[in-house]
């Protein structure tokens, strides 16, 4: 846990007015908040205080309850993992060097080094074989970061501390890294304080995100507290206004899928898709395979035009399906890209686990509708509803 109470710095060249000013707040153990705000607002000096790059003006700041103002410098340091943009790798030193530097100064042998370094480079997905010889120079600046995220792993600290380390990365890298370091760090359960300029990227990595303003935090939060209820209108300003859209990105098609029990399957009495059809005031069904697998759809025109059991050749070709893991802005994405007003959601092994409808994503953006809670054009199946497919509701 890493707890800043009341901590201020300012700087003789600065004159009065503090550059941090009297901040408090409290990462819990296996969190990863993230410091966001404008250029200048206090964010990497804040950082640097509690590794004491910086030292303190004013206040107290605890790691694991113990006030770090008590601990040697050099011990502190050990204690805490640090990796900045500028990545800071010894240009003269391989790749297996700069990551056990500090293991080595820990007095670790040699092989529980190497072990620990191919490890890291692994977690890292850089093949260690490969890369353990080479020098910092033969790495391109996406590869450096990540030798400086695992040269920060390296003595497996309880706590660590991240300045814009994925800044340098192009997009398309920097969407795989963040979603590595994420994984990586909810495993090991690290305790990270992480300095940011992009909105998208704290929304994604942050447990609680800490708006600064000035020296101050205007606000700390969870990234969905955070875009559903801006504290003030900077806060609102600063998330943008497509804070809507950006909800999106935090919510999974699982939590938007409704109504699994309204499916068909071929070989079923066309009397009791109709009545189910009635009964949902729907205008489709989700046909599944025995696997519970969507094949496709129905609607009453095929049935009408169909016979006493639904049969295979009445049943419409599916757009798309969503999987439940993918989030919803990426869904409405989907959805506009077929023309659709909704798509059948799947598990990981394909099964059909509801509509995911364009409806519900809209006012799940809005807010109307908290995950669990129904959605207004949900409509339960009434008593008498034909038990069609008892075997795909869950
Ligand atoms: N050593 C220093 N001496 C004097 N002023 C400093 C020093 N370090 C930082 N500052 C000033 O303190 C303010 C806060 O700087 P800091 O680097 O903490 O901001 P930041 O929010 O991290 O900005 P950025 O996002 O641009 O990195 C800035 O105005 C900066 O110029």
């Amino acid at each position: 846990m890493i707890d800043l109470r009341n901590l201020t710095k300012r700087f003789e060249s600065r004159g009065a007015k503090p550059v941090v000013d009297d901040i408090s707040m409290t990462v819990e153990e296996g969190e990863l908040c993230v410091l966001l705000g404008p250029s200048g607002c206090g964010k990497t000096t804040t950082l640097k205080m509690i590794n004491r790059l910086v030292q303190p003006t004013s206040g107290q700041i605890l790691i694991g309850g113990a006030d770090t103002a008590r601990f040697d410098i050099v011990e502190l340091r050990r204690r805490i993992g640090y990796a900045i943009q500028q990545v800071g790798l010894f240009p003269n030193m391989t790749v297996a060097e700069n990551i056990g530097l500090v293991p080595q100064m820990l007095g670790w042998d040699k092989p529980r080094i190497r072990a620990r370094t191919e490890t890291l480079l692994a977690m890292v997905s850089l093949d260690p074989a490969t890369y353990m010889p080479a020098y910092p120079r033969d790495l391109s600046g996406g590869q450096q970061q990540r030798v400086g995220v695992a040269r920060a792993l390296a003595a497996d600290p309880p706590v660590m501390l991240m300045d814009e380390p994925f800044g340098a990365i192009d997009p398309i890298n920097r969407t795989s890294i963040q979603d590595e370091f994420r994984h990586i760090q909810k495993s090991l359960r690290k305790t990270v304080m992480f300095v940011s300029h992009d909105i998208d990227e704290a929304m994604k990595m942050g447990d609680k995100v800490a708006i600064f303003r000035d020296g101050k935090i205007e606000q700390m939060a969870s990234p969905d507290e955070l875009l559903a209820r801006p504290a003030s209108a900077f806060v609102a300003d600063f998330v943008g206004a497509d804070r809507a859209l950006k909800r999106l990105r935090l919510m999974r098609a699982a939590d938007a899928a409704l109504e699994p029990a309204r499916v068909a399957r071929c070989g079923f009495p066309s009397a009791d898709a109709r009545a189910l059809l009635r009964n949902h005031l729907a205008d489709t069904l989700v046909v599944l395979d025995a696997q519970d697998k969507p094949v496709g759809h129905v609607g009453p025109m095929e049935l009408a035009a169909g016979g006493a059991t639904l049969d295979a050749a009445q049943v419409r070709v599916l757009p798309a399906v969503v999987r439940a893991s993918d989030d919803l802005r990426s869904v409405m994405s989907m959805l506009l890209a077929h023309g659709a007003s909704w798509l059948p959601g799947v598990d990981a092994d394909g099964r059909f686990i509801g509509y995911v409808t364009h409806e519900r994503i809209a006012s799940m953006a809005r807010g109307a509708c908290a995950s669990g809670e129904a959605s207004p054009h949900a409509i339960a199946a009434a008593p008498d509803a034909p038990e069609l497919a008892t075997g795909a509701a869950r």
